[in-house]
């Protein structure tokens, strides 16, 4: 993989080390129709060793997929573990472990799954969507996001009626959990930008059954 980040100052320049910081500091910000999103700037720190490990290691697949007459590209690349599947980096299960405890109550479940995107640069892209494959077409969940390298934007937009949209510059370590009826009233998107965008990966944090 040639990708070659731009480490932060903030991050690497003293190497410093990989930690997660307490849960306790997220923020929830109250969307339409029940619909949520937490956030937590900076959860990992030291979070650009982590970028080059995964960008490494990974083994990233490029996907296609039939679109009307056409089979395409999925613009960037690619990668799922699955329920009980060894992570690719320690860190990750330190991750999704505290994820679930703090969430235990308000989910009922823990989170189990790990979807992996990697953004090359500018032209990589995920359309407007929810994640309504599973339950989230039906039932309120959550999908909490970990980002690592270079920030990109994660839109929000509700599917019904008039709300403000939202935007959140997404990189360097920092999370953000969709939650209530997020999937289902609400879309996300991270768009295709003509300006320089270095490379990002966002892990995906699902419950069981959650697509
Ligand atoms: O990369 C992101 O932050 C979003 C990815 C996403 O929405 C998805 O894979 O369902
Ligand atoms: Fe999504």
């Amino acid at each position: 993989m040639s990708v070659h980040l731009q480490a932060s100052l903030f991050d690497s320049a003293e190497a410093a080390p990989l930690r997660l910081r307490e849960l306790a500091a997220l923020r929830r910000t109250e969307l339409t129709h029940g619909a949520w999103i937490d956030l937590l700037p900076g959860w990992l720190t030291g979070s650009d060793a982590l970028f080059e490990r995964l960008a490494a290691c990974v083994p990233w697949r490029a996907e296609r997929r039939q679109m009307y007459d056409n089979v395409v590209s999925v613009p960037r690349l690619l990668a799922h573990y699955g329920e009980g599947e060894p992570l690719p980096h320690p860190v990750l299960g330190e991750a999704r472990d505290a994820l679930s405890a703090h969430y235990a109550e308000e989910l009922g479940e823990p989170f189990t799954t790990a979807g992996l995107c990697f953004y090359r640069d500018g032209r990589d892209s995920v359309a407007w969507h929810g994640d309504r494959f599973g339950r989230g077409s039906t039932q309120d969940t959550m999908v909490a996001i970990l980002s690592v390298g270079e920030p990109r934007p994660l839109l929000l937009r509700p599917r019904y009626g008039d709300a403000p949209h939202v935007r959140l510059p997404l990189g360097h370590g920092d999370l953000v959990v969709m939650g209530g009826s997020c999937q289902r009233t609400w879309e996300h998107a991270v768009p295709k930008t003509a300006r320089g965008a270095g490379p990002r990966i966002s892990i995906q944090f699902r419950p069981h059954g959650v697509q």
